[in-house]
């Protein structure tokens, strides 16, 4: 399916007697400025892809996943975002799956392989360990599309690597679009991505497919 992002700001500024020292001090025009962060791009995202979108701090990552998400979302697909997933305080292992197997099962492919955490509740994990507990969430949530915004942040490199690999994995056993966003550009091997998108500074955005 193809999606067209478009997203722009008008950006008025508010004059206060501070912003007029810095305007003036620097030569800043105050009028409306129109700020455009994505014009008309038109990306094809199928349903087993693994969608990687890179960029800077502020470039227009989370714009982009927001509006990716909501397109998919009313075209009627069902998306799970990780960073929305709400953990109830009870052990662990109670959290996914319906038998003990199966919950070790999701959280080793979330990178939980520790029976000393099974036994302990969310709000006793690291947020690293909380980050991975979600994301063993998202993959049994039976929705047709997985995100996660600032993939990975609360993690290590070397186990974002390790959880980015086994996520791609199993979406793609599942046939399930996989789209994550990070500033990290570090995590092509492992994701294997079916559409890499790097957003630039404005509107600039390069698209690369496999
Ligand atoms: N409601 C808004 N009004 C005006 N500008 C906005 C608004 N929301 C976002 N922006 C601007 O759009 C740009 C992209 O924002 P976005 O949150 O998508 O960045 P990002 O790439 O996800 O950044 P980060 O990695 O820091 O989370 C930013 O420059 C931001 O200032």
């Amino acid at each position: 399916m193809t999606y067209t992002i478009n997203r722009k700001f008008t950006s008025s500024v508010e004059r206060t007697p501070r912003v007029l020292e810095i305007a003036e001090g620097f030569g800043l025009g105050l009028s409306d400025k129109e700020f455009v962060v994505y014009d008309n791009l038109a990306l094809d995202v199928r349903a087993d892809d693994v969608v990687y979108i890179t960029g800077q701090s502020g470039s227009g990552k989370s714009l982009l996943l927001k509006d990716l998400s909501a397109q998919m979302r009313a075209a009627g697909l069902k998306v799970a975002d990780l960073n929305e997933i709400e953990l109830e305080d009870r052990p662990v292992i109670e959290l996914v799956g319906r038998t003990t197997t199966e919950a070790a099962d999701l959280l080793a492919k979330a990178g939980i392989s520790d029976a000393w955490i099974y036994i302990r509740k969310p709000s006793e994990l690291s947020d690293g360990q909380r980050y991975r507990l979600k994301l063993a969430k998202v993959m049994e949530s039976g929705a047709d599309v997985w995100i996660a915004d600032e993939f990975g942040a609360v993690l290590d490199r070397v186990t974002a690597k390790v959880i980015a690999f086994n996520v791609q994995k199993v979406a793609r056993a599942q046939g399930k679009t996989l789209m994550v966003a990070t500033t990290h550009t570090d995590l092509k091997d492992e994701l294997g991505p079916d559409l890499t998108i790097t957003k630039r500074f404005r509107e600039r955005v390069d698209v690369e497919t496999k």
